[in-house]
């Protein structure tokens, strides 16, 4: 969909920001560039949509040479979303994204409407339309940023740095939330970061960059954090990576263990007869796990179990969907050293243990689908 060959850009300054870039992005896919700061990773995402000219090389879009297409007529086909989300501060929210299509040759109806109905599929109440971008949040505006770039449907987006200017709560919604997107809208997706978390979280390739614009490793999250090609991509993509890695093993067939529980409201004498080797995990009405008693904690206390009795949980493991990274530390976050399981719909299914999620480990490994 989008090729890099042999793209080199010097600056008139002598810089080499992109030194000899061959690369290919897959169609429907999020590819995201990733490295230190001034490595290149601007320059080129700006090249894909002629913002910056390659000094030498060739850049295909969907097998097309770049070169030949007229710039403005090239960006309206390729979606651009930048950090801050660059609003136009004197137009309206609804003004914002209907731009593009107006641009376009849309009538203003239609561009309105459209308008209006991406502000919903980015997950913005309709009535911040009226309002002017300085009147939103920056978690709000990069979402009216996304859905501006979406305003004409352009099979490629270029994202650079979209979320590093808001704080790491919105920006986990955000990234959550372009994942969501993604699967409905199957986008090109180019995405510029320094955060190696979030090229992990949202790559399906992640193109790591090293300073003097040279490309270091270009690969699926799961193969950096396993088999880093150089000591530069390992201690960039970090320390735990082992750990982390097990973020992208299944944990089909991990074994799950029966556990104690308890519904909040139930007297403590009852809950003590409950316990199981000192603990019991205490469920809400719809079998949702709300934290944990311990025999030490009922020694305390007379009356129901409530939530004042109640010691916090940690992480919680679903069986339907969780990897091996999830069953470990929902098992080690936990104050009885069981991780809870629930299932799709957030109730409890039983327990995980740390040596099951290494016996797991141990046989993958056994059975190759862990590289050596
Ligand atoms: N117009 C310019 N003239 C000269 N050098 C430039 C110009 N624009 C960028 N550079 C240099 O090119 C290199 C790559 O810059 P680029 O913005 O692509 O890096 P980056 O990886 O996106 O960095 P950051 O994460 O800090 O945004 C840097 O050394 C930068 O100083």
């Amino acid at each position: 969909m989008i090729e890099f060959q042999a793209v080199t850009k010097r600056f008139d300054d002598g810089t080499v920001a992109v030194d000899e870039l061959n690369l290919s992005v897959d169609p429907g896919r999020i590819t995201v560039f990733v490295g230190p700061s001034g490595c290149g990773k601007t320059t080129s995402l700006r090249m894909v949509n002629r913002m910056i000219d390659a000094s030498s090389g060739t850049i295909l879009v969907d097998g097309k040479d770049i070169r030949q297409s007229d710039p403005p007529l090239l960006r309206r086909g390729i979606g651009y979303v930048i950090q801050q989300a660059g609003l136009f501060p004197h137009r309206t929210v609804l003004d914002n994204v209907a731009t593009v299509p107006l641009l376009s040759g849309w009538d203003r109806r239609k561009a309105r409407s459209r308008a209006a109905e991406l502000l919903e599929i980015v997950g913005l109440p309709s009535e911040l339309g009226k309002r002017y971008p300085a009147q939103l949040s920056g978690g709000q505006q990069q979402r009216v940023g996304v859905a501006r770039a979406l305003a004409v449907d352009p099979p490629v987006l270029l994202m650079d740095e979209p979320f590093s200017a808001v704080d790491p709560v919105v920006r986990e919604g955000l990234q959550d939330e372009l994942l969501r997107l993604q699967d409905e809208l199957d986008k090109t997706i180019v995405f510029v970061t320094h955060d190696i978390d979030e090229a992990i979280k949202l790559g399906d390739k992640v193109a790591v960059f090293r300073t003097g614009g040279k490309l270091a490793q270009y690969d699926k999250p799961s193969e950096l954090l396993a088999r880093p090609a150089d000591d530069f991509v390992a201690s960039f993509v970090g320390r735990d990576r082992g750990y982390r890695a097990l973020g992208f093993l299944s944990a089909d067939g991990l074994p799950v263990g029966e556990l104690a529980s308890v519904v909040l409201g139930t007297p403590v004498d009852q809950a003590r007869a409950a316990l199981r080797q000192g603990w019991a995990v205490v469920v809400d009405e719809r079998k949702h796990p709300v934290g944990w008693v311990s025999a030490d904690r009922l020694s305390t206390v007379d009356g129901l179990v409530t939530e004042d009795v109640l010691l916090s949980g940690g992480s919680l493991y679903d069986v339907d969907s969780g990897s091996l990274r999830s069953a470990l530390d929902s098992a080690l976050s936990s104050p009885s050293a069981l991780g809870v399981a629930v299932d799709g719909t957030g109730a409890l299914v039983g327990s995980v243990t740390a040596d099951e999620v290494l016996r797991a480990l141990a046989s993958a490994r056994d059975a190759g689908e862990v590289p050596q």
